[in-house]
């Protein structure tokens, strides 16, 4: 059989050219920082403010503590870091998001309230701006054991966290989590013979506070157990026979309209003192049809009364 490794290739260089590159031209650019314009800083009436601009999409690791086990995890955050900028400026000084975030790598980060709070007002300085917002949302694992035999695995929820600076003002929150669980149709339930339908259903939630009311433990803890303890059941990585049985029963037991999911986890936000206002979002995979059911509520508790 022929052997093509046996016959000698061009070499790299000859292969580039080869396939179209072509030497870099001289050029009378300045290539060095100090002697290049500066565009981004260049002084005019540009007609608006901007609320925000910056840089979104960016992906990064980033480390996180949790009550649950692992209680110390690395995940991978998508994050957005956004500044203000005045009429006057022409644009900011992107890079610096950037250099920040790495600096704050280097320095083993972690994005808890304190460590949002401090990049918020360092990005706010270095930026030259008056307000900042940082937005980071990533998977959060923890263990979860099957309700009788105890096997683990580990399930996730998607998490996210905003936080608003605005010099002179409180920080503000913005807090999320998307957690998916057992919902079984009453209405099934009720009028069926035997058996009853059940879907997945897809619950969200969002919270807002400020820096001067912080939730005393774990936010994504009180949020997960405000989802999965109103639902027909939460959902298990690893079960065994018995174990099904058990979450099947608990279902079966916990019958939940979209809109039934919807009031039980708003009732148990609107009780928790750290919470300004709140947003419930529930999504039901309907298994007996192909479109979702679905349940909003928006409810702010300072200024509405739940009765
Ligand atoms: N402001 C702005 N910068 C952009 C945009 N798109 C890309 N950039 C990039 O931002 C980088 C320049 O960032 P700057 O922070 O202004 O760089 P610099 O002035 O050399 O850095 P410092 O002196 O530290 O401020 C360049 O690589 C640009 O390509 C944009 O739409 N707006």
């Amino acid at each position: 059989m022929k052997s093509y490794a046996a016959q000698p290739l061009p070499s790299k260089e000859e292969r580039l050219i080869r396939f179209g590159s072509v030497p870099p031209i001289p050029g009378n650019k300045p290539t060095t920082k100090e002697k290049m314009s500066d565009l981004q800083n260049r002084s005019h009436d540009y007609l608006f403010n901007i609320n925000q601009v910056g840089i979104c999409k960016v992906r990064h690791p980033i480390q996180i503590r949790s009550e649950l086990i692992p209680d110390i995890q690395t995940t991978v955050a998508e994050l957005t870091l956004t500044t203000s900028l005045q009429r006057e400026s022409k644009g900011i000084n992107m890079s610096r998001l950037t250099e920040l975030l790495e600096r704050y790598r280097r320095e083993k980060w972690e994005a808890d309230f304190e460590g949002l709070q401090r990049l918020a007002a360092e990005m706010a300085e270095y930026m030259e701006q008056t307000q900042a917002e940082i937005e980071l949302e990533f998977p959060w694992f923890y263990e979860r054991s099957s309700p009788v035999l105890g096997m683990t695995g580990l399930n996730h929820s998607q998490a996210s966290m905003k936080v608003i600076y605005a010099q002179g003002n409180p920080l503000e929150f913005v807090l999320k989590l998307q957690t998916a669980v057992t919902t079984l149709c009453p209405c099934s339930k009720e009028i069926s013979e035997y058996s009853a339908h059940n879907q997945r259903g897809n619950v969200t939630v969002t919270v807002e506070l400020d820096e001067t009311s912080l939730p005393q433990s774990d936010w994504k803890t009180l949020l997960l157990d405000a989802i999965e303890s109103n639902a027909s059941s939460p959902l298990h990585p690893v079960l065994k026979r018995p174990d099904e049985k058990a979450v099947t029963e608990r279902a079966y037991e916990n019958p939940r309209f979209v809109e039934d999911m919807a009031r039980l986890v708003a009732a148990d936000l609107y009780e928790m003192d750290f919470v300004k206002a709140f947003k419930v979002e529930c999504r039901n995979e309907e298994s007996i049809h192909l479109h979702d059911a679905l349940a909003v509520i928006s409810f702010d508790n300072t200024t509405e009364a739940a009765l």
